[in-house]
């Protein structure tokens, strides 16, 4: 029995989004890597399909974390400011290449007072999401401090790093332009890619996510391939045999696209 919610026919990824700004950017590549597409096309992708991968979302207070992700869940906005106290987190189904895939987003208060309880739910994260009011300047100066926060936690190698400003409907090209200069220069710093988004009127808000949720999948799709190592991920383990050999290597014929 699946328990999860159906994909929506509009968390359908065929193709991979694009990054914002090359200089400040994971990776450049135009498609998801061969390897990722071969395997889905295989059906070899094991427990990815039936994982939940956490993305936590950190940043100062009132920068508009609830809102960004209220925006791309819910389709809604609201302009009065509620804190958010502790966590609180939505559950995102997406079809990514063919592959149910989902992302459980962890909403964190940026008020001082609710920052130790929020930084316990920080661990296991596949993905971080650091948010900075692109119309205040200290707001972008705290994201070393949260990053530095939220690393403790978690893997600094495995985890994927994104640097988001918000409230872009706010600024003037003149103010955009050069906030985003500063900015492009922290997220490559922290080795983060960067994104502009505004929630009131969702720029970039699904682009963004849709990024996430891909750039997240490429890396749990690339893992179980190199977890399953000699064993190909597919293959059918035969329980309960005397047989040597336990594993149905079915597919001993060769893959078709794979190197
Ligand atoms: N104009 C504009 N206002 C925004 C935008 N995003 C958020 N806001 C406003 O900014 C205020 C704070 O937004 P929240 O999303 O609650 O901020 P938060 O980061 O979750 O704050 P904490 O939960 O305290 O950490 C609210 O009044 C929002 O309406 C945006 O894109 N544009
Ligand atoms: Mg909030």
């Amino acid at each position: 029995m699946n328990i999860l919610a159906p994909v929506r026919r509009d968390r359908v990824l065929t193709e991979l989004p694009q990054c914002l700004r090359k200089e400040a950017a994971l990776h450049v590549h135009k498609d998801f890597q061969p390897r990722v597409t071969c395997a889905c096309q295989e059906h070899r992708t094991g427990t990815v399909g039936f994982k939940i991968s956490k993305v936590i979302v950190v940043g100062d207070l009132s920068v508009g974390k609830t809102c960004l992700i209220n925006r791309f869940c819910k389709d809604t906005f609201d302009k009065n400011y509620k804190a958010t106290i502790g966590v609180d987190f939505e559950m995102e189904r997406f079809e990514v290449l063919g592959v149910p895939f989902s992302l459980q987003l962890w909403d964190t208060a940026g008020q001082e007072r609710f920052k130790c309880i929020a930084s316990t739910y920080y661990r296991g994260a596949q993905a971080i999401i650091i948010v900075f009011n692109l119309n205040d300047v200290a707001s972008l100066e705290h994201t070393k401090q949260w990053l530095a926060d939220a690393l403790k936690e978690n893997d600094p190698s495995s985890v994927l790093l994104f640097l988001v400003g918000s409230k872009k409907d706010l600024s003037t090209p003149a103010q955009y332009i050069l906030m985003e200069k500063d900015a492009l220069k922290v997220a490559q710093e922290m080795k983060a890619e960067y994104w502009a988004v505004s929630s009131l009127t969702g720029e970039n808000v699904r682009e963004f996510f849709f990024r996430v949720a891909a750039l997240t999948f490429e890396v749990n799709v690339l893992a179980e391939l190199e977890k399953s190592g000699s064993r190909r991920i597919g293959d059918v383990v035969r329980i309960n045999s005397d047989d040597s050999n336990l594993y149905l290597t079915a597919s001993k014929k060769k893959p078709t696209c794979c190197p």
